[in-house]
């Protein structure tokens, strides 16, 4: 069953350390495509990583809801939340020990048998982000960013939640592997009906991969359409100028 996640009216305020306040979302209300992929594009700092930190409850909003099949996500246990709603960070988190235990650690952590190695959704997962079976035996901690992204991937993918949230999921691949990991969502999609969002700065790979892309600045959802829309008919000045110069967000992020 394809999950539907709906942002209603979300507003998100932090408060800068010398007092003032940063408004860091503004009224936003999104509804994410069931099971198929939206992604989130904008300049560095508009709020997009808050956004999905939002969905998975590692912070509350400042005003509005989120529904996830319709139920208010303020109301839930994020560690059951989190079951079906899974945030895979930019650098995620290794535990001590080797790729095979990382992989097997969130079935471990909830007293259930991780799948076989022959289970087709072990195969898909692990070859859907270029993850070899000669890395199983090392040491996570020691693995390159690049892997250890493609770890916290597949460890997300291999417990077959309905919505993914993806932070610069292809920040460290190459372009043969980011297309291949483009195909891996889609399938995913197809087959299993899970929900992607995905917060990207490469647009390349947006394009591609997106059923509905939304342009956040300044907290605000500026525009909102199919990639064919967005990246063919941008409607405004600010996000043709974001198309024109997609690098320059300032830190490197
Ligand atoms: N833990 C935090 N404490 C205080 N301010 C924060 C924190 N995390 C983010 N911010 C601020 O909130 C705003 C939105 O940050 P966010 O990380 O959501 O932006 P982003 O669009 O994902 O940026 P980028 O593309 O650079 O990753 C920024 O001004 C940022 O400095």
């Amino acid at each position: 069953m394809s999950c539907m996640v709906e942002l209603d009216n979300i507003d998100k305020v932090r408060m800068r350390e010398d007092g003032t306040r940063m408004d860091v979302l503004r009224h936003v209300s999104l509804r994410f495509a069931a099971a198929g992929i939206t992604v989130l594009i904008g300049p560095s700092g508009c709020g997009k990583t808050t956004l999905l930190r939002l969905v998975n409850r590692l912070e509350d909003p400042s005003a509005g809801r989120i529904l996830v099949n319709g139920v208010d996500v303020a109301g839930l246990d994020p560690l059951q939340l989190r079951q079906t709603v899974v945030l895979v960070p930019q650098k995620p988190f290794m535990f001590a020990g080797s790729v095979l235990q990382n992989l097997q650690h969130p079935f471990v952590l909830r007293k259930q048998t991780p799948p076989s190695a022959n289970d087709p959704l072990w195969i898909q997962s692990l070859a859907g982000v270029d993850l070899s079976d000669q890395l199983l035996s090392q040491q996570a901690a020691s693995l390159s960013l690049g892997q250890q992204q493609r770890v916290g991937l597949a460890r997300a993918l291999l417990c077959d939640p309905e919505v993914v949230l993806l932070d610069e999921p292809t920040s460290a691949l190459d372009r043969p592997a980011s297309d291949r990991f483009a195909t891996t969502l889609r399938t995913l999609c197809r087959q299993r009906q899970t929900s992607f969002v995905v917060v990207t700065h490469d647009l390349w790979f947006a394009e591609r991969v997106a059923d509905q892309v939304v342009f956040l600045s300044d907290g605000y959802v500026k525009e909102l359409g199919s990639a064919d829309q967005i990246f063919g008919a941008p409607q405004t000045e600010e996000l043709r100028n974001f198309l024109m110069y997609p690098a320059a967000k300032g830190d490197g992020a």
